[in-house]
């Protein structure tokens, strides 16, 4: 577990972007993407907002995926497992950066072929909470055809990070723009953010 902690934190500091392919087992992340499946048959997903509640909006010009949040109070077994491995990752950032993140949250997001997220970056204007930006990828057989990649801006240094299923991303949510490409295929994923209140 360690390692997988220690890659995202060393390739964050070496480039901005911190990237590990092992953050999530292979089994959570089949359980996770079961649960996003299901959810989606059972039409619990929203279509996502833009901003926060003091100022929510939503328009599917700037990002037409849905959601559905993680929550101790859904008593699923996988998001539980979830929360343990995010637990112990803020842990290890707080004592190996001193980050001093006290929270976090995490929703599902599931892009159909035609959806895409624009330019934005995580932090909300009203609200400097967000400190951390996480995802991590459910897709197996992800195509470079099927495109929906992470477009992340930084000068003269753009990098597309194609949403592969096993990939964790890790970045600071104040500072990166970036965009969801338009993907071509059912994109799923699990987002989120490590929060100092
Ligand atoms: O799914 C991704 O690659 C990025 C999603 C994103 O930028 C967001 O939800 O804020
Ligand atoms: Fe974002």
């Amino acid at each position: 577990m360690e390692n997988s902690f220690e890659a995202l934190i060393t390739t964050y500091i070496e480039n901005k972007v911190g990237i590990s392919e092992n953050f999530l087992s292979n089994d959570l992340a089949n359980n996770l993407k079961q649960n996003l499946y299901t959810l989606n048959q059972n039409s619990q997903l929203s279509a996502a907002g833009i901003g926060n509640s003091e100022k929510l909006s939503y328009d599917g010009a700037i990002r037409s995926d849905s959601i559905y949040w993680l929550d101790k109070k859904n008593n699923n077994a996988f998001e539980n497992e979830f929360f343990v491995q995010i637990e112990a990752f803020i842990l290890y950032l707080n004592k190996s950066c001193y980050a001093g993140i006290t929270g976090y949250e995490f929703h599902y997001s599931l892009y159909e072929a035609g959806d895409f997220y624009l330019k934005h970056l995580d932090q909300f204007k009203n609200n400097p909470s967000r400190k951390y930006s996480m995802i991590t990828y459910l897709n197996s057989d992800w195509q470079e055809s099927d495109g929906g990649e992470l477009l992340i801006h930084q000068l003269n240094n753009n990098q597309k990070i194609s949403p592969v299923q096993g990939k964790t991303i890790f970045f600071k949510s104040d500072e990166l723009v970036h965009e969801v490409l338009v993907t071509q295929n059912t994109r799923m994923s699990i987002t989120g953010w490590l929060k100092s209140d």
